[in-house]
């Protein structure tokens, strides 16, 4: 056992963090090749050069029951509970997957997901779906085989928690507990300089255009850096700029070339746009855009651009530097909700940094921008942005239903936040009565919300439904397209939609954007997470390819579910010999990258 090894074991010992241990253990299936299934630190080549053994079943991980928080109920603990919502005990695991199905033999290279997967301390609950440590889990596809690993990110907050047993920076609800008054004000001090907030990196991952792998949340002190074959924590992403600030957007746009990013300035409300050139880690200022409402900018943790712009959103879901203070978290988190600010979004020319469009639009609420590009006219001048989310009919409720004692308790009942749009108050007064007229009765269900934004100098921009969200349950987050078409017209997006009744997104669906439809995968009582699109080498047409998900089945086992991208339909599944926990984003690391 390698050092590192040990320390997580005898740490896991003490209880200092629940799931922390892998568990040696017999081999099961017959015929099946031995191998150990608690992963030895491997050279990294073993996996990623040779073409997997063949496929070994390792003994179930044992889920950890979710403990009560600390002095109060809650937290779920019921037999009945999904896997998805359990931190699951691997610290650290790597083997062969077995197989069902036929996986195409072009597929080359690793899937990646990152998202909190640890969500107890002790016996110590967290309350959020966003407040995990940051699990990374793996699929490396070759020569129609698959090879799985899981572990954590070796994040400070992580670290610090694991040798503390507690919270020890502010996490997206979590906060440390003061010992005493003074701490509590030493705590305050530091959290002027962001050294109290996390980099718990649980959020994105992204594979940059020289090969590196980061993982993100929305502070900038945590882009962490992870090697996709090893899933060692390489070290903090350092920005070797002055741009500074403490956030930013958890997902930056990533092309073979550059890095776009949102940072916004809660000082003087606005955002600064900033890109970075492959093989760089300096940010270079592009421009900035002023916020036109509200005490505070408007939660950015995503944002889209098209090959000539980049759109920065500005919805009423403000962040409130209050609330970032808070030992106790409110209702919205590091949030507040100010529907009188209105709802804007903004056009930033890339080349020259100039705005060319700020338009006012209705009230939405986003995490996930899907995509974004030009509509031009015959001449092919570009008259008006087009820019697709996942939309939650203006409605923060969402953020509640994440709360993990609201995902384990499902009862059956249909709790996961509706699409249609209901105006419950007025729009704010200086808004013309035309437009008022427009938000209160039309356009009434959106999840594939489409922003038409006029670059004509207009006042307003449309927001529309892009297709009837029965088609896919009213439900749809978690987005991904062909990367060939990012910032370009496109037809097809790969999402989690809904079967109802549920409290989560529980099915997969493909959205067809001209016709208007969607494909629809569901397996009844399993939790999939975002499909993520990877293009057939070769391809011409925009769908030829697999859409990869990870599956939290009902039966508590795991598996990386591989759909055809045209028909949707189930190609392979990948089988982790234990449950996986839910997870958010991924990205595809293909066997030939570069890499530094
Ligand atoms: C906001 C601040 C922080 C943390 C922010 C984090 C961790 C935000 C994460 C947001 C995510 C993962 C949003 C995902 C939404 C998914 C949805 C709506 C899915 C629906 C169903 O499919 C800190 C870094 C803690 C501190 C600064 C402020
Ligand atoms: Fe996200």
């Amino acid at each position: 056992m390698s050092p590192a090894m040990l320390q997580a074991s005898s740490l896991c010992v003490s209880a200092a963090l629940s799931g922390a241990a892998s568990r040696p253990g017999r081999l099961a299936s017959q015929g099946h090749q031995g191998k150990r299934a608690v992963a030895q630190p491997l050279a990294a080549s073993a996996v990623t050069e040779a073409a997997p053994p063949a496929p070994v079943v390792a003994p179930p991980a044992r889920p950890v029951d979710a403990p009560r928080r600390r002095g109060g109920r809650g937290g779920g603990g019921g037999g009945g509970e999904l896997v998805a919502w359990k931190s699951v005990r691997q610290e650290r695991w790597e083997g062969a997957l077995e197989v069902d199905g036929e996986l195409p033999l072009w597929l080359d290279g690793t899937y990646l997901r990152n998202g909190p997967g640890l969500w107890n301390l002790g016996d110590y609950g967290f309350r959020h779906l966003f407040d995990g440590y940051a699990t990374l889990v793996r699929v490396s596809f070759r020569g129609g085989r698959a090879v799985g690993a899981h572990r954590q990110i070796e994040s400070e907050a992580y670290k610090a928690a694991r040798a503390h047993g507690k919270v020890c920076y502010r996490e997206f609800s979590e906060v440390p507990k003061p010992d005493s008054f003074l701490s509590y004000v030493g705590q305050l001090a530091t959290l002027f300089s962001g050294s109290s907030l996390t980099d718990n990196s649980n959020t994105g991952v992204v594979m940059l255009g020289d090969g590196r792998v980061l993982c993100l949340t929305e502070t900038i002190k945590g882009s962490i850096q992870v090697d996709p074959d090893t899933l060692d924590t390489v070290g903090k992403f350092q920005y070797t700029d002055k741009l500074g600030g403490l956030i930013h957007s958890a997902h930056p746009i990533v092309t073979d070339t550059e890095f776009w990013t949102l940072i916004p300035d809660l000082i003087r409300p606005g955002y600064v746009v900033a890109r970075m050139d492959a093989g760089s880690n300096e940010r270079q200022f592009v421009g900035r855009v002023d916020c036109r409402g509200g005490p505070a900018p408007g939660w950015v943790h995503s944002f889209p651009v098209t090959e000539h712009y980049v759109v920065v959103p500005e919805m009423p879901l403000r962040y409130c530097a209050k609330n970032l203070l808070r030992a106790e978290p409110t209702p919205l988190y590091k949030f507040e909700w100010h529907l009188e600010s209105g709802s804007y979004m903004h056009v930033m020319c890339k080349a020259s940094g100039k705005i060319v469009a700020s338009v006012e639009v209705p009230p939405f609420v986003t995490f996930h921008f899907i995509n974004a590009y030009e509509e031009t006219d015959e001449e092919g001048r570009v008259t008006a942005i087009i820019a697709d989310c996942c939309e939650h009919n203006a409605n923060t409720a969402i953020l509640d239903k994440l709360r993990l004692h609201n995902l384990r308790s499902s009862g059956g009942q249909d709790v996961l936040p509706d699409a249609r749009y209901v105006h419950t108050r007025a729009t704010r007064t200086t808004t013309s009565t035309h437009a008022r007229a427009r938000w209160m009765t039309g356009n009434t269900m959106c999840r594939v919300g489409r922003f038409r934004i006029p670059l004509d100098g207009s006042q307003f921009g449309e927001l529309e439904t892009a297709l009837d969200p029965e088609e896919h349950g009213r439900g749809m987050d978690m987005c991904s397209i062909n990367p060939a078409h990012v910032g370009r017209e496109y037809r097809y997006a790969y999402a989690c939609g809904a079967r109802r009744p549920c409290n989560f997104p529980n099915t997969l669906t493909k959205v067809d954007l001209v016709e208007r439809t969607a494909k629809n995968w569901h397996e009844e009582g399993s939790v999939p997470s975002e499909p993520f699109f990877v293009p057939r080498p070769g391809a011409t047409e925009e769908d030829d390819g697999v859409a990869i998900s990870m599956v939290s089945a009902k039966d508590g086992s795991g598996y990386a579910l591989v759909l055809d991208g045209k028909t949707f339909e189930e190609v392979a599944r990948a089988k982790f010999p234990y449950g996986l926990p839910y997870g958010l984003h991924c990205c595809w690391v293909p066997r030939n990258r570069n890499s530094k």
